[in-house]
């Protein structure tokens, strides 16, 4: 007898590689309460892209504290529900969970024989974390008799004990030594799930064929919410894999999602026993952003613009008072440059807002800006003349706000001209704490006092709230985008500040 007939080849997997949205059939019984069987399916493998199947084997009565009762339908059923799914649609992976009988196992393999799916995973149900029984013992030979037909099998410890017809592991090493046992005698691949034994770390090791094993660690989550986590797993490998074609790597990505999903479950709330693990945590992180927690996301990234800010010499010497005269003077002629331009962009932000107050505050936002370029140009232009053409960082500033404005969303344009209201009303509230803790004539202390307006400081926190409130308005995509558009903004404001002394370097003589 060769090798070849011994063990012969395992089944081929051809790798549907390119399948972003694989279809994936799940054969597993009904959960109710939603945490496992097809339910926790239908949710891992649609967080995972895949498009979602499921032909129900047997319908239970759960929730998190237990199964209170089992029905099996007739298997004839099964059959016809499986048969239904192959005769129309392609299917790139099956998993199996829950099959409660010996016919509902025998009407399964029959209908594997046939179609021969691309890829399978068997994840041989037998006790739910409650410790009721899903699988009767006597079903056993026939769930065995799945594994030719299977390309992973993926049992927890006391299911890899009972396939192997031996007392269930005490240890990893135990445990890895029964999954090459099982994937030898069966020419399968194991993957040993080891969330059932204790310590920090939960391990699980996938087993190929010829003996080959690969380690998975993810560190222990201390949370009462494991229902399920086995469905969730396979689920999520079988649709890697046909994504994928490579099973180390489907088990390594679906393992880490499952910590995640374990790590935010406790915000379901669902149930007094063994609850859910969170599935969508993945998609509900880049779900409608909470209140002011955009806006705040943004203040959190400009953070380094900020702390610069505070660093440059042109704002230290102007809270000091020894900002030289022309430094001065190229900021002002800037400024009113700058705001001539930035208060058509408000005027943009006022015709694209979805609201009256919206419009209304950023038209007079509009204004608000050609008034202050006047006062600028009456009362300190006059007395700081200077010669200055538009500067490099005025025009990329301004070239930066015209785009934004001239092709962006309304909370595009509102993240982009943000900036300009809160790190200035930042900048305005700290000069003015200083200037008032100054002893002596200032020298710009009548400019610094219009700095922290209170009206200024009012209409910035208007403006937060209008961004937070596109910002749940918006798609991902386009909250993205605002981000982009505010981080550009942020920066401009630290060159601004900086333009005056970058542009004259050092003067000649101080005022
Ligand atoms: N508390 C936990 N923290 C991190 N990972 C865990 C935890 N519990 C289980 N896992 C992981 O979840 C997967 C399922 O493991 P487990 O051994 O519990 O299988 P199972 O008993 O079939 O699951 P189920 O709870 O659905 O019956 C494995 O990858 C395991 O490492
Ligand atoms: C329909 C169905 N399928 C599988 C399980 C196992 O999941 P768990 O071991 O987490 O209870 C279950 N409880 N119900």
């Amino acid at each position: 007898m060769t090798a070849t007939t011994l063990f012969p080849a395992a089944r081929e997997t051809p790798a549907t590689t390119a399948r972003r949205h694989p279809r994936i059939v799940s054969i597993a019984g009904s959960d109710p309460s939603g945490g496992a069987g097809i339910q926790a399916d239908i949710k891992s493998i649609s967080a995972h892209g895949g498009y979602a199947m499921a032909a129900i084997t047997a319908l239970t009565a759960q929730n998190t504290r237990g199964v209170q009762q089992v029905h099996v339908p007739p298997a004839a059923f099964l059959r016809a529900q499986l048969d239904a799914l192959s005769a129309d649609i392609t299917i790139d992976a099956v998993k199996i969970g829950m099959l409660g009988s010996a016919e509902v196992m025998e009407a399964v393999g029959g209908w594997l024989a046939q179609t021969r799916p691309a890829a399978v995973v068997l994840d041989p149900v037998m006790v739910a974390t409650s410790g009721d029984v899903l699988m009767p013992p006597e079903a056993l030979a026939a769930l065995l008799a799945l594994l030719p037909h299977t390309d992973l099998v993926t049992p927890n410890i006391p299911e890899l004990g009972a396939l192997l017809g031996r007392p269930e592991a005490g240890d990893w090493a135990q445990a890895v030594a029964q999954g090459r046992e099982l994937a030898a005698a069966h020419n399968v691949r194991v993957l040993v799930k080891g969330g059932h034994l204790p310590g920090e770390a939960c391990l699980d090791a996938l087993v190929e064929a010829d003996g080959t094993v690969h380690e998975f660690t993810a560190p222990r989550i201390h949370t009462a919410n494991t229902h399920g986590t086995g469905c969730s797993l396979s689920s999520a490998v079988a649709t890697l894999q046909a994504q994928t074609g490579d099973w180390v790597e489907s088990v390594r990505t679906a393992k880490a999602w499952l910590v995640g999903a374990l790590e935010s479950s406790a915000v379901l709330e669902v149930g007094a026993g063994a609850g859910p693990v969170n599935h969508l945590h993945g998609l509900w992180g880049s779900a409608a952003p909470a209140l002011d927690s955009f806006s705040r996301l943004l203040w959190n990234d400009c953070a380094p613009q900020r702390q610069a800010i505070f660093g440059l010499e042109f704002i230290r010497e102007l809270a000091a008072g020894t900002l030289h005269r022309d430094h001065f003077a190229y900021y002002l002629a800037q400024d009113a440059l700058y705001l001539g331009a930035y208060s058509r962009v408000l005027a943009r932000a006022s015709a694209l807002a979805p609201t009256e107050a919206e419009q209304k505050f950023w038209a007079s936002g509009a204004q608000g800006c050609l008034d202050v370029e006047l006062a600028l140009h009456r009362d300190w232009l006059s007395r700081y003349p200077i010669e200055s053409p538009q500067g490099p960082v005025t025009k990329h500033y301004v070239d930066h706000l015209q785009a934004v404005a001239f092709a962006g969303t309304y909370g595009e344009v509102v993240a982009a001209v943000l900036p300009c209201y809160w790190l200035y009303a930042e900048v305005g509230r700290v000069l003015h704490a200083d200037y008032l803790r100054y002893d002596g004539a200032h020298p710009y202390g009548s400019w610094l006092e219009t700095y922290a307006d209170d009206d200024f400081a009012q209409a910035t926190a208007t403006a937060i709230g209008f961004l937070d409130g596109a910002a749940r308005n918006g798609s991902g995509a386009e909250r993205a985008r605002m981000r982009e558009a505010f981080a550009h903004s942020a920066q401009y404001e630290v060159d601004f500040f900086d333009a005056p002394h970058r542009q004259l370097g050092a003067p000649a003589a101080r005022p």
